[in-house]
């Protein structure tokens, strides 16, 4: 299986976002998170595609847009065109879930439902098959540098068993809480990709992530 940081440009400094993204992406990181919200969904607004594509000519690394958007099916085909290689939807967001997992498809792009802590795994039974991605929130979207819920250890360990009992090749991400302290047991309990934002972000981008990169591996 393989092993990805993304890290969580939130928690970028925006005036210097081009600079930050190149230190993650100069110390390994293999994937640049991207948090959109609208200020409906989420209670915060943060940026949305001129700033995605304005950034994508700054590295070649898969970008890994987190739609934190009401009914984002109105906005598939313009994230697509700026440069998205993943869409990350929400599954509280999404009316018609199954046909935005088909509009990103469509669009070829690569597919992933998010679900928010409380939202139970259950809403995945009949679409878990047409995704590459489920991203486990293990904060309450909005935020970053929230503390890590520790229900949702359990919530992983869960979707693993599914995704192996249906011989599927899904990726698990988490987002939320991902420190060096916490990463190798998040890992433990079946997740093999990992938001991180301020623990990126906050201080020495390289150093912070070559420490990631080290716990992960414990
Ligand atoms: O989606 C998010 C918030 O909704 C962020 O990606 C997430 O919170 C990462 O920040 P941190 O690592 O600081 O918790």
């Amino acid at each position: 299986m393989e092993y990805i940081l993304s890290p969580s440009i939130l928690s970028a400094d925006f005036k210097t976002l081009g600079d930050d993204i190149r230190k993650a992406d100069a110390a390994g990181a293999q994937w640049i998170h991207i948090d959109v919200m609208d200020g409906d969904f989420v209670p915060n607004i943060s940026f949305g595609m001129p700033v995605i594509k304005s950034i994508r000519s700054v590295t070649d690394k898969v970008f890994d847009v987190h739609l934190m958007v009401e009914e984002p099916g109105r906005f598939i085909d313009e994230f697509a065109a700026c440069g998205a290689d993943y869409i990350t939807v929400h599954a509280e967001a999404c009316t018609h879930l199954g046909r935005v997992i088909q509009q990103i498809k469509q669009k070829g792009r690569k597919a992933g439902v998010s679900l928010n802590p409380a939202t139970p795994l259950s809403v995945l039974d009949y679409v878990l098959d047409d995704l590459d991605m489920v991203l486990i929130m293990s904060v309450n979207p909005g935020f970053g540098g929230q503390s890590y819920i520790e229900a949702m250890d359990q919530k992983i360990r869960d979707l693993r068993k599914m995704i192996t009992d249906r011989g599927l090749d899904v990726d698990i991400q988490v987002d939320g809480g991902v420190t060096a302290d916490n990463i190798a047991h998040i890992k433990d309990c079946g997740a093999n990709v990992f938001v991180a934002g301020s623990a990126v972000f906050n201080g020495d981008i390289e150093q912070n992530i070559q420490n990631l990169f080290k716990a992960m591996e414990v």
